[in-house]
């Protein structure tokens, strides 16, 4: 008697209370258990070479850390042509593919896996278009690039892409599940 969609939980009542007690506990388990995973919805962040060599790594972090997301995986790399080829690999047919790739070997980029509600999403909008011309003021491509082959940062532009990208960077053990002590004042659990 429980219809489940999402974190909507319809009780259709009728005349046996034990049933209606126990179909009322699931529904509220579901919905806890649904609201504790959108909470940790994870994605990819990566500052990239002119965002490294333009000392803008704290800034862009501190813009995850103010609206309310949890930092859980962070390291400095110099990335191979490997690695960004198969994390640019729908690109790969683009004319610009090559130089996407020298660009962002060219130095180290700071990649991070940061953890909330609606996260891949809302990083998006924080990040702004892929070509900083069209990225409104107040985003980060918006405040501090001009061109679209220097913007300065990466985004997963959903919730797959971003599974497949924190993979690729980062083995399981260096992501921590951590307990934020003002979790429940960001979201509602
Ligand atoms: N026309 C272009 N000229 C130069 N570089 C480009 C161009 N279009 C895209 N790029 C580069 O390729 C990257 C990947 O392009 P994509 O279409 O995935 O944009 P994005 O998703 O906004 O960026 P990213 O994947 O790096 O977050 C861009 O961030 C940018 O660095
Ligand atoms: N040089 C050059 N680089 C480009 C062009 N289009 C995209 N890029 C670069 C900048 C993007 O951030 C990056 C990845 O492209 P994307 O995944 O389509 O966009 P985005 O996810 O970064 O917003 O590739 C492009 O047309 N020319
Ligand atoms: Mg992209």
């Amino acid at each position: 008697c429980i219809k489940k969609q999402r974190c909507t939980c319809i009780l259709l009542f009728h005349n046996n209370p034990t049933c209606h007690l126990s179909c009322a506990f699931r529904s509220l388990v579901f919905c806890l258990v649904t609201a504790l995973q959108n909470a940790r919805e994870r994605t990819l962040i990566a500052v990239k070479p002119d965002g490294v060599q333009r000392r803008l790594v704290g800034q862009i972090i501190q813009r995850f850390e103010q609206r309310g997301f949890k930092l859980v995986g962070l390291k400095m790399v110099q990335a191979s042509h490997g690695i960004l080829s198969e994390h640019y690999g729908e690109l790969r047919t683009k004319p610009f593919f090559q130089s996407l790739l020298t660009y962002m070997s060219s130095g180290p980029v700071v990649v991070m896996v940061w953890e909330g509600h609606n996260v891949v999403q809302a990083s998006r909008k924080m990040v702004g278009q892929t070509n900083p011309a069209e990225a409104p003021a107040g985003t980060i491509r918006g405040d501090f690039s001009v061109h679209v082959s220097r913007n300065v940062v990466h985004a997963s532009d959903s919730q797959e892409g971003a599974q497949k990208e924190i993979q690729l960077w980062f083995p399981a053990k260096d992501l921590l599940d951590w307990d934020c002590c003002d979790q429940i004042y960001t979201i509602e659990v």
